[in-house]
């Protein structure tokens, strides 16, 4: 029967971690989804937590799998978790590490490295992935204690948030800017956080591998909800 080997792809704001392999020499210097095979009575999501803190020395929680089911051997078969960090920064472990380099690759960097073949399959669905995540918008409001609210809403469900100060478009005086809460949540999600807690919505494409950067804000008033065209 064919055993599991368990890949992660770790994102961080529209990023995806690519690992450099030392070990086989068939696979030295070819790049990766740091990982390794599913032990016996292990769930494979928990392989991915057990390898990534073994070989990378932080620990991740899986967000779901990529659709490819990949041979890399007579009796080995690779699958590609979607994973985010939780806690400590990954670095190759100092002792026999399995890889020697390690890199974030934004959605337009995917191409950079040399894949192993096996691992190529995954890439397209990787590539979307990135892209859908690379858009943030932004719910805006007046009051710091709705923002912290709201990131704090979207943070739990396992969304990035990030609050900053607002600035109005020709405003000379520093006084009562609105906050923003910038997220990778879908509209949908945070269109109704934003109506509970009267802000409103400011929907925005942004290039991930640039990062975001936004201009200054008209103030509208009336309707509460801001289209901008991708820039
Ligand atoms: N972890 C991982 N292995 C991959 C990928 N693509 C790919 O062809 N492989 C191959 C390389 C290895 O032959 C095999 C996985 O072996 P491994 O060395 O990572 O497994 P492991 O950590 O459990 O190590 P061990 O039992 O051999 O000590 O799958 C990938 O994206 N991640």
């Amino acid at each position: 029967m064919d055993q599991l080997v368990v890949g992660a792809a770790v994102l961080r704001a529209g990023r995806v971690l690519a690992a450099r392999r030392t070990r086989p020499p068939a696979t030295a210097g070819g790049w990766e989804f740091p990982g390794g095979k599913v032990e016996a009575g292990e769930s494979p999501d928990a392989a991915v937590v057990r390898e990534i803190a073994e070989e990378l020395g932080c620990t991740v929680e899986v967000t779901g799998w990529l659709t490819p089911a990949v041979p890399v051997s007579d009796s080995l078969v690779l699958r590609v978790a979607t994973a985010r960090l939780v806690e400590g920064e990954p670095s190759p472990v100092e002792h026999d590490p399995t890889h020697d380099v390690l890199r974030w690759l934004g959605v337009d960097e995917l191409d950079d490295v040399a894949w192993l073949d096996t691992d190529r399959p995954f890439l397209p669905e990787l590539d979307s992935l990135l892209t859908e995540r690379g858009k943030r918008s932004r719910g805006i409001f007046f009051e710091e204690g709705d923002a912290v609210a709201v990131a704090g809403r979207l943070l739990a469900d396992g969304w990035d948030a990030e609050i900053v100060r607002e600035r109005y478009q020709g405003e000379d005086d520093d006084e009562d800017h609105p906050w923003a809460v910038v997220s990778d949540a879908p509209d949908l999600i945070l269109e109704q956080l934003v109506d509970e807690r009267d802000g409103w919505l400011d929907v925005v494409d942004t290039d991930p591998a640039l990062g975001a950067t936004y201009a200054p804000l008209d103030l509208p008033a009336a309707p509460k909800r801001i289209k901008r065209p991708p820039q």
